[in-house]
């Protein structure tokens, strides 16, 4: 039974750091409560008469209401508590972990961050200069500053999110931080709404719940979604929700394996003023469940200042105060720095930034953020003599157990708002089986993943064959871009491919065939995939797959769409110049066409993984044309090409691709092609193959090399990414 205490005391212990005397009880295991009385700590005067339970019809969820000697009720809402707590308390065989609150305390010292010019080579800049602090569970701290002060910057460093250029010392609960763990522990949350389109808000959280619980652990989707307010846009597509719908939704997704950390980076940039408000209090509940919540923002307004517990304002580089946001003002004056009456502190802490002077100054009262300015009763610490004692009796199938619990009530008015918004809890609507487990899945800590690479390979690429089935415009204009050019190139060469008399119009298809295939398929990655390496590098960051399994999915995925629109167009274009059709032949012709369109996919993709858009728009074209120059060098002069230079030319992919169609058309066995004048000197095959000094070539070897270079590329796409998510 002193589980049960144990876990009482925390019930009370997290009202009381939510600022909130109320107590909601959930006692499956108890028969009857017996007592429930409220002392003052001095001197042991009962404060309250006597109350008995109602509900002594004990399996039931037991609430108190507290009353003072006057009958007024003194607290009249029932917090929505702790879910870890309450799954805690109503689980018996939980009692190792309940023992154990679940609180991850970030600390940091001498943190700094340096960037280097990419311009300037060898110049760099500190934009976190050895910065201290300590941010705690259950609190929601404000990260503050003027802009370019370095608040993503600490941010970053401090989530692990940024680690190149980063020193300093990390801890968690007193001890030297495992990046690995801690990142499992822990999520982030870009300000730039990164959300997998074409899903749906339901399908989003259920590839999330597949991809981050293990296998047999069930994720309360549907009690996040509705403590989140989304439940009535579960069946939205996620480009339509709006902003503040998006945020929630970041955040719903990162709540399903239910991480004890949560940082964002300013989660209220592009919110209105209600949307704002409403977002803060989210996060609030959030830390009132026992999480640490950090976030970065802008000057807030007085009141959304006021919501935060934490503040950590940053000035050049530099912590200049540290401490709860209603001690700031205090802290202020005392150093001679008065905020005006009617002003808002946050916009006056940030007007002292102007000066220097005032940044080193106050940098240097709070030991830049070594000290922390607080006004708060500390819940762990011994109560002051205005707290007060509660004293629960109750009886179980086999005992009566009794606990004492000191609470404060002095900030009982305060929370109501945010108590009474949520009277329902996740855990107390979870089935006992599953929230045991998904309760479990935040202390398991673990440097690897909850499932394996192959589920996650699976999941992975059911979603992305999922958005590709459903972005029908996308292959709506694929699918007329492959008909389309096949029959231009139809008309273009109708009929010839068996005309002695046109060996340079043969030549022509063959290299136009190549690059249809080369710039179609290295323009869309280029274009697309800087985008979607963001959203890979969040999910990827926050420990829901590997980079192996995603990019295995990735490469995969794109096959089916990609195949069938090439062999669309190879059919028509080989049937439409008259190529005679042969099994072998056609299916050569149709493998190399997709050869050379995957190999230049990779290329896109080796581009989008690293550059950004605008500089792969000119990278992606740049990159073609030397492979280009490569292939339709020296068509006319085969014979005297330099063995350096042959060997040089065996790079370009597409020389690769136009011999293979050359070799695969005029080769096979192809019987002369017919000749309508007096004299056609390339009506055997063999005398073109001789002439492009191709005669002694297989198809095979330029497939091989092709392949060669399509597995180069697509290993520097994966080390691209790499690089991208590790800097
Ligand atoms: N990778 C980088 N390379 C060069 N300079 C950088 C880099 N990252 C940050 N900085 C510089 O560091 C400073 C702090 O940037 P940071 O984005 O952290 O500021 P911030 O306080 O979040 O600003 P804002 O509120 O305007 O977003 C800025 O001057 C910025 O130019």
């Amino acid at each position: 039974m002193r589980l049960k205490i144990v876990a009482a005391e925390q019930v009370v212990r997290y009202a009381l750091r939510a600022g909130s005397a109320c107590v909601k009880v959930l006692a499956r295991d108890v028969i009857r409560v017996d007592r429930v009385q409220l002392y003052h700590c001095t001197g042991g005067k009962p404060y309250h008469t006597e109350r008995s339970a109602q509900c002594a019809a004990a399996r039931e969820t037991l609430s108190y209401e507290f009353f003072d000697n006057n009958h007024n009720i003194i607290v009249q809402y029932c917090a929505s508590l702790s879910i870890d707590l309450l799954t805690h308390f109503c689980t018996p065989d939980f009692s190792d972990i309940s023992e154990k609150p679940d609180k991850m305390d970030l600390e940091f010292r001498n943190l700094t961050y340096t960037v280097h010019s990419r311009i300037l080579k060898g110049t760099s800049r500190q934009v976190v200069k050895g910065v201290n602090g300590r941010f705690r569970s259950g609190q929601l701290v404000a990260i503050m500053g003027p802009s370019g002060a370095g608040k993503s910057s600490l941010l970053n460093a401090i989530s692990g999110y940024r680690s190149a250029g980063v020193t300093g010392e990390l801890l968690v609960n007193g001890e030297t931080r495992d990046e690995h763990s801690f990142q499992r522990s822990s999520c982030y949350i870009t300000q730039e709404d990164l959300l997998q389109p074409l899903l749906t808000v339901r399908e989003a959280m259920d590839v999330a719940a597949s991809l981050k619980l293990p296998r047999g652990v069930k994720a309360p989707s549907e009690e996040i979604l509705q403590e989140l307010g989304l439940l009535d846009h579960q069946h939205t597509r996620t480009d339509q929700l709006s902003g503040g719908q998006k945020k929630r939704l970041s955040i719903a997704l990162e709540l399903v394996n239910n991480p004890p950390v949560f940082f964002l980076d300013e989660p209220t940039s592009g919110l209105d003023n209600v949307t704002t408000v409403q977002c803060v209090k989210l996060l609030k509940l959030l830390a009132r469940q026992g999480r640490t919540v950090v976030c970065t923002i802008h000057q807030p307004a007085a009141s959304l200042f006021e919501l935060f517990d934490q503040a950590y304002i940053i000035a050049d580089g530099l912590c200049i105060y540290q401490g709860d946001t209603e001690a700031m003002v205090p802290h202020l004056t005392s150093l001679g720095l008065v905020c005006p009456r009617h002003h808002n502190p946050a916009d006056f802490i940030i007007e002292l930034t102007e000066t220097q002077e005032y940044i080193q100054m106050l940098s240097q009262e709070i030991l830049n953020g070594t000290l922390y300015k607080s006004t708060k009763i500390d819940a762990s610490s011994e109560p002051p003599a205005s707290t007060m004692q509660l004293k629960i009796c109750y009886q179980t199938d086999d005992n009566v157990a009794e606990t004492e619990i000191v609470l404060s009530t002095d900030k009982c008015t305060y929370m109501k708002e945010y108590t009474a918004a949520s009277s329902t809890t996740l855990a107390s609507k979870m089935s006992k089986d599953s929230s045991v487990a998904w309760m479990k899945m935040q202390k398991v800590e673990t440097r690897g993943y909850p499932t394996t690479y192959f589920q996650q390979f699976a999941v992975l690429l059911t979603r992305m064959l999922l958005q590709i089935s459903r972005n029908r415009q996308a292959l709506w204009i694929q699918t007329i871009h492959h008909i389309g050019c096949a029959i231009l190139v139809g008309v273009c060469f109708f009929n010839m491919a068996n005309d002695g008399t046109q060996m340079f119009n043969h030549l022509k298809m063959c290299v136009g065939l190549i690059i249809f295939f080369a710039y179609t398929q290295i323009m869309v990655p280029v274009l697309v995939y800087p985008q979607e390496v963001k959203l890979v590098k969040k999910e990827h960051f926050n420990r829901w797959y590997n980079l192996i399994p995603y990019y295995g999915a990735l490469t995969v995925s794109k096959l089916p769409v990609q195949v069938s629109l090439n062999i669309i167009f190879c059919s028509i274009v080989y049937f439409m110049v008259g190529v005679p059709y042969a099994h072998d032949r056609f299916l050569t012709f149709c493998l190399i066409g997709n050869v050379v369109s995957l190999v230049s996919e990779g290329v896109g993709m080796a581009i989008g993984s690293v550059f950004s858009v605008r500089n792969g728009c000119a990278i992606g074209p740049a990159a073609i044309a030397p492979f280009l120059g490569l292939a339709i060098y020296g068509f006319d002069f085969a014979h005297k090409i330099p063995l350096m230079m042959n060997i040089v030319m065996k790079t370009s992919f597409i020389r690769c691709g136009v011999v293979a169609m050359v070799l695969t058309i005029f080769g096979f066995g192809r019987e002369p092609l017919e000749c309508n004048d007096v004299y056609c000197h390339f009506a055997k095959p063999n005398v073109l193959l001789q002439y492009l000094d191709i005669e002694r070539s297989s198809v095979w070897f330029e497939i091989f090399i092709m392949i060669f270079i399509m597995v180069s590329v697509r290993f520097l796409c994966f080390m691209g990414l790499r690089w991208r998510f590790a800097t």
